[in-house]
Formats: structure tokens, C-alpha cells, sequence
């Protein structure tokens, strides 16, 4: 078993003959062993209209034990937008995630400037390439229009642009991540594994993001500017260049993770997303034989069957009861991705499946 650590026994990652790199058994596995634990996400957020439902540590949703809400908070700005299901958690809470109190003077900041968005009369300041064929935009087109939007937006009199709620709650996202880097590099130790140089291993999605959907460099490029307007100087380094915000919404697509309430009926709600990342090196296989478990604020890999020396492991992302031609729209449109797996290929009557 792993825990947020380098890849050890019984599982190491190695290169895929079809979608990069995965995790491989080193040894037979007997059903249900748990293979990785990620103990808590580098960057959350929960949604905005679900803050007050989901503790702010450890997710519990208010609305399983039978309440509407949850009411314990911090007094004061150090503590703004998060809600806990117990003292235990808010204290957790302000230990790990918190300390100075930057989530929530951040959290404050953000609504604060949130009453001064208009909504937009003309076009962003920054140019699109929304009208380009997909096959044009290379990575020099994208960097370009990313710095022009550096420079807009490191004008002093440039006006806040309008984000969306998804928008604000990207910002949360992104926010999250800042302050946990920021006490990263003040204490190394502390972080361990999860750390910065660990979530830029990921695999970066950014140009095919942006190829499949192209209005998103816009809504990216706003997002930047809206946090360099409200960043507490403290953490003015970590978004004077894009850099750290480009590649975090880089690995945002496709490695993330959604933050499902735990109801058993299928009307599971999706309350938030987090990015653990040791679990994002699961390929997906449309007959997985791991699946994950979220125990509180863990993110918990088990096999769903015995697993013999050398297969890979995988979850599932989308729905594997679908049929094959839905189960493949779905990874393209989201994980912009065509399926390799063993599955689709026999589905698929295609022969000859790579070794
Ligand atoms: C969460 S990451 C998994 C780890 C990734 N392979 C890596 O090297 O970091 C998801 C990405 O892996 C690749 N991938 C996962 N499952 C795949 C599959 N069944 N067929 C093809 N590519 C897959 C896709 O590029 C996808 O965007």
C-alpha cells in the first residue's frame, strides 16, 4: 500500500503502450487490497452553493446526518467561506490548511471583489482565439496570448472582468492550491510527498484543453486576472507571471478528481473537485479492476478482483454499463482522449492490441 509516497510494492508506474504512463501490479493481489491512499488533496474546492453543506476538512455532507447546513465557523475574515461539521474539524482545519489564516482572508478578499464585478458591455481585453480551427493553435499561439494577457492585466487601471460562479469557484480552486504551496516552501518537511514538484509530474492537458475547447483560454486568462487583483501580498510571487496558475489548470483537466456525496441511490451529487495526486495515475479501463473510495478527506485505490503479476491497474472514469460508442464520446469530450483499452478493442473488433 502507498500513501501519497513513491511508487513502492506491490504497484509501479511505468509507460503504457497507448496513454502514457499507469500503474502496474509488481506482485499477484488479492480483491479488495488497498493499493493507495492519498491522504488529502494539494488543491480543493467545494462548491460555492454547497459551502455551508460540506464540513471544509473532512467533507462530511450535512445533508447524510440529516441536517440542512452546518454551523461551525471561524469569527473574523481568517476563517470566511468555510464551514466545519465539528470544533475538531474547523481546528484541523486551521492547522493544515490554514495557518495565518491566509484560505480565509483570501476567501474574504474574493467576495469582496466578487460586489465589484460588472457584467461584461464589450469584449475582454484579452484576444481570443476562439475563432481558430483547433489544428492551429499551437503552444507558440497559446504562450502569446497568455502574455499579452499578463500585460493587461499587470495594468493598474484594468478593470476586474466578470467570472462566472464555475469561474469563482476555479478561483477557490486555484487559491487553495497558492496558500498550500506557500506553506510548502516555508516548511519542506511538513509537505512530504504532497508536494509542488509532485503535482508538476502529472500529465499536463493544456493544449488539448484548449484545442477542444478554445473559449477557455479566455475564461483562464480572466480567472488570472481576477486573482492578481486579490492576492494578499504575501502571495502577490506565486501569479505575478501565469506560470503557476497555467500549470495548475493545466493538470486541472483530467486529473482531478469530482467530490461526490456518498448516497447509495444514483443520485449522487457532485459537491466540489480536488486534485490527489497520487491517485491521478490510474488509467481508466472500461473493465477496471481498482476502484476508490473517499473515507472522509482520504482518497482510498482498492482492487475490485485478484490481480496477477504485470497487468495494469485501472478505475473507470465514465460508466462502464454504457455501450461502447457512448463510453468512448464521453473520454473524448472530457478526457480528451480515444480509449485504448482491451475492452473497446474487442468491442470494436479492432485486432493486433498493442503489447
Ligand atoms: C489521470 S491521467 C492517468 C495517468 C496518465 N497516463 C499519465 O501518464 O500521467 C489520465 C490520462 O491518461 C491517459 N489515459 C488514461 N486512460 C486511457 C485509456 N484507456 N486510453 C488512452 N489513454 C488513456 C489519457 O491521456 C488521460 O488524459
Amino acid at each position: 500500500m502507498i500513501s501519497e509516497a513513491p511508487m513502492t510494492s506491490p504497484i509501479c508506474l511505468r509507460t503504457t503502450p497507448y496513454g502514457g504512463r499507469g500503474l502496474f501490479a509488481t506482485e499477484q493481489i488479492p480483491k479488495d487490497t488497498l493499493l493507495v491512499t492519498c491522504d488529502s488533496p494539494y488543491a480543493t474546492v467545494i462548491f460555492k452553493k454547497f459551502r455551508k453543506e460540506v464540513c471544509g476538512n473532512c467533507f462530511a455532507y450535512a445533508f447524510e446526518a440529516r441536517k440542512n447546513t452546518w454551523n461551525i465557523k471561524y469569527d473574523g475574515a481568517e476563517g470566511s467561506g468555510v464551514w466545519f461539521c465539528t470544533v475538531e474539524c474547523r481546528d484541523a482545519w486551521a492547522a493544515e490548511q490554514n495557518a495565518e489564516g491566509l484560505q480565509g482572508l483570501m476567501n474574504a478578499g474574493v467576495e469582496k471583489l466578487v460586489k465589484s464585478m460588472k457584467r461584461p458591455k464589450g469584449p475582454c481585453p484579452v484576444s481570443s482565439i476562439e475563432s481558430m480551427r483547433p489544428e492551429d493553435i499551437t503552444l507558440e499561439i497559446h504562450d502569446l496570448a497568455w502574455k499579452h494577457a499578463e500585460e493587461t492585466y499587470a495594468r493598474p487601471g484594468c478593470p476586474v472582468q466578470y467570472l462566472d460562479e464555475l469561474e469563482l469557484d476555479t478561483v477557490r480552486f486555484l487559491v487553495s492550491a497558492i496558500v498550500r504551496r506557500y506553506f510548502e516552501e516555508r516548511n519542506p518537511l511538513a509537505a512530504g510527498s504532497l508536494s509542488w514538484a509532485a503535482l508538476l509530474q502529472l500529465q499536463n492537458n493544456e493544449i488539448l484543453h484548449i484545442r477542444s475547447r478554445p473559449y477557455m483560454l479566455d475564461s483562464h486568462t480572466r480567472i488570472y486576472g481576477f486573482l492578481r487583483k486579490v492576492v494578499l501580498p504575501v502571495l502577490q510571487p506565486y501569479v505575478k507571471t501565469s506560470e503557476m496558475v497555467r500549470a495548475i489548470l493545466a493538470r486541472d483537466q483530467g486529473n482531478v478528481f469530482g467530490l461526490w456525496d456518498m448516497a447509495t441511490t444514483g443520485d449522487s451529487e457532485m459537491l466540489g473537485w480536488s486534485m490527489y495526486v497520487s491517485g491521478a495515475y490510474f488509467n481508466h479501463d472500461c473493465s477496471p479492476n481498482v476502484c476508490k473510495k473517499r473515507i472522509q478527506k482520504s482518497l482510498c485505490f482498492f482492487t475490485t478482483r485478484d490481480v496477477d503479476i504485470g497487468e495494469e491497474l485501472c478505475i473507470s472514469y465514465v460508466d462502464v454499463k454504457d455501450e461502447v460508442a457512448g463510453r468512448r464520446a464521453a473520454l473524448s469530450e472530457n478526457w480528451y482522449f480515444d480509449c485504448g483499452c482491451k475492452r473497446c478493442h474487442k468491442e470494436l473488433e479492432i485486432e493486433d492490441y498493442p503489447k
